[in-house]
């Protein structure tokens, strides 16, 4: 272990009146600035006493419960106070987030001076936690120790103007009024598994300000990089001593006579560590230009003139090139190049003018921000929850057409039992619509909370009817929630997900085959026993007797109303970064992402100026205030709605291939919603109407049991297939023309086992294609138009089984419709090629 760096000086020199000594100080911080801008002193003024008790105030908030400390978390300002989260930062490219937490104190500045109106760097009032034993002796000690800091480093910064030459007051006009930031740090040990290339405390960087004042408790970790050698040397540490170091301003003005150095810190030591780090800024309007004696007779100044403002501001960018020059590699996930970074060539083309850059940056940040936390706990929960609405939708859809008979047998005013199913069509039209098209206006969780409620109570209520002009009404009803459950639970669900893990959209439709095998259950069970015999008339079928169908509907209502107690009461989700992002509440965007996070144990990757930066660096200007977050949530509703107004399908269409591909996409959903209830409504009546011996209810609702179990497979084998290099549209095409000539195939069907094994088949069949089209279209339309783009695609979808169900009302029942489904089908699988955008292997924006 290399341990001679940097040299250890006694300060008290300065504070005495040995001229030699004094002289020699100046002589020995000189050597130290040319040569790596790192020393160490010993004999300063700060009492042993006050920098125990700093440190041990520090300690005592770290120790505190995650959720005790997030309470002060440095987000809730836009100056840099306050608590940072594990994990916040990443100071070197290629590694894992730095394991470091911190608390920032500075100047304390009320809201009424003119630094905090004037948006002076970091100016603003402190956070104070409040959790702490002493609340009151934590803030003045650590206000106390920050005062103590500012002289120590007025009386550094006055010998090295020692070491140019300067005069004793040559810095007193950059240290009048001058800007500091304290920061508590606390590196947990580095864990034992992991990986020594990609962990750190604190990746590789040089310091910003003009100099920082280290104090370094028992525990070592900190390295500074040796420029003769090309190694890392450690700093062990020294009880008392400060580490001071140059920063890149200091660096810049002395035309770079002085160096600002790497420094890292890797925490092996096993023990918990900690750490003090002063960084003096100075005055904020003071003008930083060459200092006297930098520069040779003749030779120019490298930098023009700079205020410290703007040089701190823009030193993300020098911390940048610095370390570029350690590794030729960025530095920084938070600073200026990160919108560079994330730009997409593809994206950017594909969704054009649709969206803002600023949207498109940021969104591509937030997949990053989640492929860091991984699939976990949360998305595993959300994928159940989600599937509720999967779930549900199947439990309307199919459960009315599973209840028509019995209907018949029992009401009096039956005209049409299809009637009940036009009218269901025209609550699911107006349903995917509204919630899907409100979904990028309102945001996601209004559907999400409501439309299980309202599907569950109108469900169980149905089995309170004897009429069938109220049963019609109920289905609308019912209708208007479920058209909402599926097109938003996808999007919410791929808004959360890693994309490592997108291909599980396509999965979700499987939920939808469970809610099939549910309903065929409950409606063998009780159809089966509790219904009047199939040759009853209204007059001889009494409501005792025909209790099936109630049943039936009580439960599936009470799961609903089970699955929209879960969701509203047990599992929490925030609204989508998304969509939060889309309508510019950014600080709310970062804090579900950050939600998510802590969800899944992991540390929180995004905070409010990594957004800041990427406007910052687009020419935005950065409305540091957030002001829209701060309104009322009514405000913020109205606010949405009146977008409405100017809302356009135009977006949708912005750039060549993106109209090309929403074409195809609605001309998709519009022809599988003609031709999936066609076949499916046709099927039972032409089958009953072939295989006319044994067709016993008790045989119909086992063989319900059976194909519903196997569609199951669709979607899950679907999840698997797009995830390959085919992608979503080879898959979507090749399958829905497989599916097709199965169709035709049927009919040729002569035996009830082989009827049995052609359902089988085409069920899983067509389920794969439908569970690709149901994942790929929230996928590949642009966030702040998803809801519109899905909605859209789902209503269409339902027009086309509105017409369908027309087809199978008022024709004969006959072949011809299932021919026409298998050419819909092929139809589907040849469009399917023309689409110009795959989204396998990137994450929906
Ligand atoms: O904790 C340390 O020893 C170093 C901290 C540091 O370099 C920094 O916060 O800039
Ligand atoms: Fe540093």
């Amino acid at each position: 272990m290399l341990t001679d760096a940097p040299p250890i000086l006694d300060f008290s020199a300065f504070y005495g009146v040995d001229e030699k000594a004094k002289t020699q100080l100046v002589e020995d911080v000189k050597k130290c600035c040319l040569h790596n801008g790192f020393f160490q002193i010993v004999g300063h003024k700060v009492s042993t006493e006050l920098q125990e008790k700093t440190i041990k105030f520090a300690k005592e908030f770290f120790a505190l419960p995650q959720e005790q400390k997030n309470k002060f978390h440095k987000d809730q300002t836009t100056w840099n106070r306050g608590y940072e989260t594990m994990g916040s930062q990443i100071l070197e490219a290629g590694t894992l987030p730095d394991l470091k937490e911190g608390f920032y104190i500075g100047e304390e500045i009320s809201k009424d001076h003119p630094y905090f109106v004037q948006k002076k760097l970091n100016s603003g009032p402190n956070v104070w936690p409040t959790s702490v034993s002493d609340a009151k002796s934590w803030e003045t000690t650590s206000m106390e120790y920050y005062k103590a800091m500012h002289a120590l480093a007025r009386d550094v910064l006055v010998v090295i103007g020692q070491t140019l030459d300067l005069g004793e007051r040559y810095f007193d006009p950059f240290t009048t009024d001058a800007i500091a930031t304290l920061r508590y740090l606390h590196y947990p040990p580095q864990p034992k598994d992991s990986d020594a290339k990609l962990s750190r405390g604190i990746g590789a960087h040089t310091d910003f300000g003009s100099v920082t004042l280290l104090m370094q408790d028992e525990v070592d970790g900190l390295q500074v990089w040796e420029v003769t050698t090309n190694e890392w040397l450690d700093v062990v540490p020294t009880k008392g001593a400060y580490v001071v170091n140059l920063g890149n301003m200091f660096m810049r003005w002395s035309n770079d006579r002085y160096f600002s150095n790497l420094h890292r810190v890797i925490n092996k030591s096993g023990k918990e560590r900690y750490s003090i780090p002063f960084f003096y800024s100075g005055n904020p309007d003071y003008v930083i230009d060459c200092l006297p004696n930098c520069k040779e007779e003749g030779e120019t100044s490298k930098y023009p003139p700079i205020t410290v403002e703007e040089t701190i501001r823009g030193s993300y960018k020098a911390s940048y090139g610095a370390a570029d020059a350690y590794k030729k590699q960025q530095t920084t996930s938070y600073g200026e190049g990160l919108a560079m970074k994330l730009d997409d060539k593809d994206n950017r083309e594909f969704y054009g003018s649709s969206i803002s850059d600023s949207y498109r940056l940021k969104s591509e940040l937030v997949s990053k921000s989640f492929k860091e936390i991984e699939m976990g706990r949360y998305q595993w929960e959300l994928f159940v929850v989600t599937g509720f609405g999967w779930i549900t939708d199947n439990f309307w859809s199919q459960g009315i057409g599973t209840i028509q008979p019995s209907i018949k047998l029992e009401f009096a005013d039956v005209t049409m039992v299809g009637f009940s199913s036009i009218a269901y069509y025209a609550g699911l039209i107006f349903g995917a619509s509204f919630w899907g098209i409100s979904a990028d206006f309102i945001g996601r969780k209004p559907a999400f909370n409501a439309t299980l409620l309202i599907g569950g109570v109108f469900g169980a209520a149905v089995a309170g009817l004897s009429n069938f002009v109220g049963f019609c009404v109920m289905w609308a009803i019912i209708g208007t929630a479920a058209g909402g459950n599926v097109p938003v639970d996808s999007m919410i669900f791929l808004e959360f997900v890693p994309g490592s893990h997108q291909y599980l959209l396509t999965a979700l439709s499987a939920w939808w085959n469970f809610g099939q095998v549910v309903v065929s259950l409950v409606g063998w069970v009780f159809l089966a026993n509790f219904t009047c015999p199939t040759d009853s008339t209204p007059e001889t079928c009494k409501r005792a007797d025909n209790m099936g169908w109630r049943y039936v509907m009580i439960t599936l209502g009470g799961m609903a109303l089970v699955f929209a107690i879960i969701r509203l009461f047990v599992f929490k989700m925030p609204e989508s970064p998304r969509y939060l992002l889309s309508k510019g509440r950014d600080a709310e965007a970062v804090e579900a992402v950050n939600y998510v996070a802590r969800r899944n144990k992991k540390p929180e990757p995004l905070h409010l100026g990594m957004f800041q930066d990427i406007d910052r660096e687009l020419g935005i200007t950065v409305n540091e205030d957030e002001g829209r977050a701060c309104l009322s949530h009514m405000a913020i509703m109205k606010g949405n709605l009146a977008d409405f107004k100017s809302a356009n399908y135009k977006d949708l269409f912005a750039t060549r291939k993106l109209a090309q591909h929403t074409t195809i996409i609605w001309l998709i959903w519009l022809t599988i919603g003609i031709a999936y209830p066609l076949y499916f409504n046709f099927l039972p009546t032409y089958l009953a109407q072939k295989f006319t011996e044994n067709n016993s209810l008790d045989l119909t609702y086992r063989n319900y049991c059976i194909t519903s179990a196997v569609g199951v497979v669709g979607p899950i084998s679907a999840a698997f297939a797009v995830n390959t290099r085919f992608g979503r549209r080879w898959m979507m095409g090749g399958s829905a023309i497989v599916a097709g000539i199965f169709l035709f195939g049927y009919t040729g069907a002569t035996t009830p086992t082989g009827n049995l094994a052609f359902s089988c088949v085409t069920g899983l069949l067509g389920n794969f294609t439908y569970a690709i089209m149901y994942a790929f279209t929230p996928e590949s339309f642009p966030g702040p138009h998803r809801g519109t783009g899905s909605g859209t695609a789902a209503t269409l979808l339902r027009l086309g089984g509105l017409a369908a169900s027309l087809i199978g009302t008022y024709t004969n029942f006959s072949v011809v419709p299932i021919y026409v489904s298998a050419v819909l089908w092929i139809l589907v699988g040849v469009v399917s090629f023309g689409l110009p955008f795959e989204t396998h292997g990137r994450s929906a924006i």
